[in-house]
């Protein structure tokens, strides 16, 4: 597996916090931060990350920033992101421009990787970790159900093993194995606890 990579620069002085959304593959992430995107809608101090993915335009579920593996590439080398990582054959990346946002003091939540929380916590003085778990029998479902993956590529997300997460971050467990509403929940009041810092 390629090495996450984080940018470590004078733009870590940021005070803003970077929410990292994490969680095995089916468990809810993209579901809970639609819900906080929905109920913080029109709040400036708060961006939901738009991540650049290897991932054919028009694939179901998040809306992203679809590149060629050539095009992530290149972007990966001028530094256009704080931080990127591969996984499940696709690359992922953070825009830098994050750092804008986070040095305005506000709130940035982004669909994170657990294998790259080291990169996370170098690019990210300011970070907490979203840990979204779900019972392991309910992931089949909901990817099948989703339907974005072939039949063969969600054996593999759910074949992914899991390390525990790396020590000494701030995470917070939000269960998803009920019902959506409940856990979105969780992740709005949150937010909401960070504005009030
Ligand atoms: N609590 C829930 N109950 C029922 N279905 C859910 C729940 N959370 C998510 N789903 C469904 O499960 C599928 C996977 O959710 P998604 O948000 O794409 O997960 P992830 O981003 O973690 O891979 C989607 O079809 C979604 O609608
Ligand atoms: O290291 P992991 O925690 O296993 O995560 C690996 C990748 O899987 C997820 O991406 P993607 O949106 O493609 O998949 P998902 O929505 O099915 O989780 C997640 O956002 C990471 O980019």
């Amino acid at each position: 597996m390629q090495v996450a990579k984080g940018v470590a620069s004078e733009k870590n002085a940021a005070t803003g916090t970077l929410i990292a959304v994490v969680g095995p593959s089916g468990v809810g992430k993209d579901s809970l931060m639609d819900i906080a995107r929905h109920h913080f809608a029109g709040r400036d101090n708060l961006r939901f990350v738009r991540r650049v993915i290897t991932r054919a335009e028009d694939a179901v579920g998040e809306d992203h920033h679809a590149v060629t593996p050539e095009a992530f590439e290149e972007l990966s080398k001028s530094g256009a992101f704080a931080v990127s990582w591969q996984a499940h054959g696709l690359g992922y990346g953070i825009p830098a421009d994050v750092y804008d946002d986070l040095a305005s003091g506000h709130v940035v939540i982004a669909n994170g990787s657990r294998s790259a929380l080291d990169a996370f916590r170098a690019a990210f003085p300011q970070l907490v970790v979203v840990n979204v778990t779900a019972r392991p029998e309910i992931l089949a479902k909901r990817l099948a159900t989703r339907g974005r993956e072939t039949a063969a590529d969600i054996e593999a997300r759910l074949a992914r093993s899991s390390e525990p997460l790396p020590p000494d971050l701030h995470v917070v467990t939000i269960d998803n194995s009920g019902e959506l509403d409940l856990a979105g929940t969780e992740l709005v009041n949150l937010i909401q606890g960070l504005f009030r810092k």
